[in-house]
């Protein structure tokens, strides 16, 4: 191990520490149970090899929030099939020594490529809608549609999923390419399952076994294609760019710079406008930049909104009595003329308590994503090595009991003070930290304040009889795979009165 390095496991040649990542009861190693092993033997930051890769975690917030915000610490590591991606060269093509492995788009690419893409996208997304009044307005016209699609079906038991990712969706569809997709569009039907299917059952960027093979491309050959698990990727990559492509070609054929109608024509005239040769932008490498960031944005826009909602409707299912302090809030506050709004959302103290209880104790993406180290970097007089990759446990963040008293108690009122009033804690790191934190945040909170505040404002959510309820203990539910998509139940949907 390099000089310095954080206590951890011991490492074998090729498998690296997988021996000591394999639950007792499974044959597989699994990253995120490994972690929560590791923290309770070695303490609050630690290192092991995934593989071939040097590989440090940090669970501590002060830690991650000193490490996450320095360059050299927000780079992305090797992925697991980057060449399955569309024009998968672009990303290397702009940036070589950064991007040998990464594909273009924004989640996964590095250096300067990276940074054009996100600054472009958090710009123009702001100034599109993200944070503005318009933003607003074309969520609760998704709100709506999902209320009148949901009052069909009064007093029956129904599975959420595929309503809510539709609605969450098409928020975000609106913005990027200017239309509206029907809650029953066939097209999308196949689409979600796929895409559904990656976050479920998909494993995460890096997978345990692809680190330990000897060259990348072996991902692809068949039998280890199986193993690795690149089908889901695979079929998921291939639907969003069959489905975006078309979208693409129409905008090319009718953009007009007087006339910028949504996201992708301001991407369009941005390439056209485009004359440096090392430009992300430029020529070939700005197409394949546009459709990567739509699959990305498409990908991370969904599944964790939508995931994140579920989660919250599971919660009131197990403890109704916060169900019944919402609507009371809700009812004295809003009343029924309107859709609960962003200006009443700071009057709704209990409500948005419920909701920061709800993104910490779901702990959606409980390892963030990874990232990979371009420097040593000094730590508390360790070392973490260049060229490691840098897990951010944010579940021990989320669940720091020293910090959150009786973490794995569910308690919205942590987050209230005497006299009832929320109070915003910076420790709800569900977004993650420095400088790859979400860049989605900002729609992500609204999405979710007003898809929650409307159902309430409209529906009671209650337990199917004799049907046991799926458990929501994060060390229970997230034995592989990198993130809590949602579980699959059903639940009762009352009107609370009817239109
Ligand atoms: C409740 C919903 C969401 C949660 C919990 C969530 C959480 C996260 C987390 C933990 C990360 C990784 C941070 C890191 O690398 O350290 C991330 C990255 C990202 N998220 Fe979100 N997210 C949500 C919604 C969204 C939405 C709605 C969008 C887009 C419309 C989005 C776009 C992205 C992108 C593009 C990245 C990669 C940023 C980069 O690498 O620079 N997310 N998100």
């Amino acid at each position: 191990k390099p000089p310095n390095f954080p206590p951890g496991p011991p490492r074998y040649p090729i498998v690296g520490s997988a021996p000591f990542m394999k639950p007792n009861n499974s044959s597989k190693p699994s990253i995120f149970w490994a972690i929560c092993k590791f923290a309770r033997e070695y303490g609050s930051i630690f290192g092991f090899y995934l593989g071939q890769y040097k590989t440090v975690v940090l669970t501590d917030y002060e830690d991650i929030k000193e490490v996450l915000n320095k360059d050299e610490a927000s780079h992305r590591p090797p992925i697991t099939g980057h060449k399955l991606r569309p024009g998968w060269e672009s990303a290397a093509d702009v940036d070589p020594e950064l991007n040998k492995h990464q594909p273009p788009g924004v989640i996964f690419s590095n250096g300067k490529f990276w940074k054009e893409q996100r600054r472009y996208i958090l710009r123009n997304l702001r100034d599109f809608g993200f944070g503005k009044a318009s933003m607003e307005e074309t969520l609760h016209e998704e709100v709506q549609k999902l209320i009148d699609h949901l009052n069909q079906y009064n007093g029956q038991a129904l599975n959420l999923n595929r309503a809510t990712n539709v609605s969450i969706l098409n928020a975000l569809w609106n913005i990027l390419v200017g239309e509206k997709l029907e809650l029953g569009d066939p097209r999308l039907a196949e689409l979600l399952q796929v895409v559904d299917d990656l976050v479920r059952l998909g494993g995460g960027p890096v997978s345990p076994i692809a680190a330990i093979l000897p060259h990348k491309d072996m991902v692809y050959w068949p039998l280890i294609k199986d193993v690795v698990g690149i089908k889901y990727p695979e079929k998921a990559i291939n639907a969003m760019r069959d489905f975006i492509l078309p979208y693409v070609k129409a905008h090319k054929a009718s953009v007009d710079a007087d006339n910028v109608r949504d996201f992708m024509d301001l991407f369009l005239l941005e390439i056209q406008k485009s004359t440096d040769p090392t430009s992300s932008f430029y020529g070939k490498n700005g197409d394949n930049a546009l459709i990567n960031d739509m699959i990305d944005l498409f990908i991370a826009g969904m599944e964790t909104t939508t995931s994140s909602l579920l989660w919250s409707i599971l919660y009131l299912l197990h403890f109704p009595e916060c169900q019944a302090k919402i609507h009371e809030e809700i009812d004295r506050l809003v009343g029924y003329d309107h859709l609960p709004s962003l200006s009443d959302q700071a009057d709704l103290h209990y409500t948005n308590a419920f909701l920061s209880e709800s993104l910490r104790f779901t702990s959606f993406a409980p390892m963030a994503i990874f990232h990979y180290t371009s420097k040593d970097i000094p730590l508390k007089g360790y070392t973490i090595p260049k060229n490691s990759i840098l897990i951010s446990s944010l579940y021990h963040v989320l669940y720091d009991a020293t910090h959150f008293e009786e973490p794995e108690v569910f308690n919205p009122s942590r987050f209230l003070d005497s006299n009832g009033k929320f109070m915003p804690d910076e420790r709800v790191v569900a977004f993650g930290i420095g400088k790859r934190i979400c860049l989605g945040k900002s729609l992500a909170e609204k999405e979710y304040f007003l898809f929650f505040a409307g159902l309430m404002q409209h529906f009671c959510v209650k337990k199917v009889p004799g049907v046991e309820l799926p458990s929501i203990g994060v060390e229970d539910t997230l034995i592989s795979g990198f993130l809590r998509a949602a579980p699959l139940f059903e639940t009762i949907i009352e009107a609370r009165r009817m239109e």
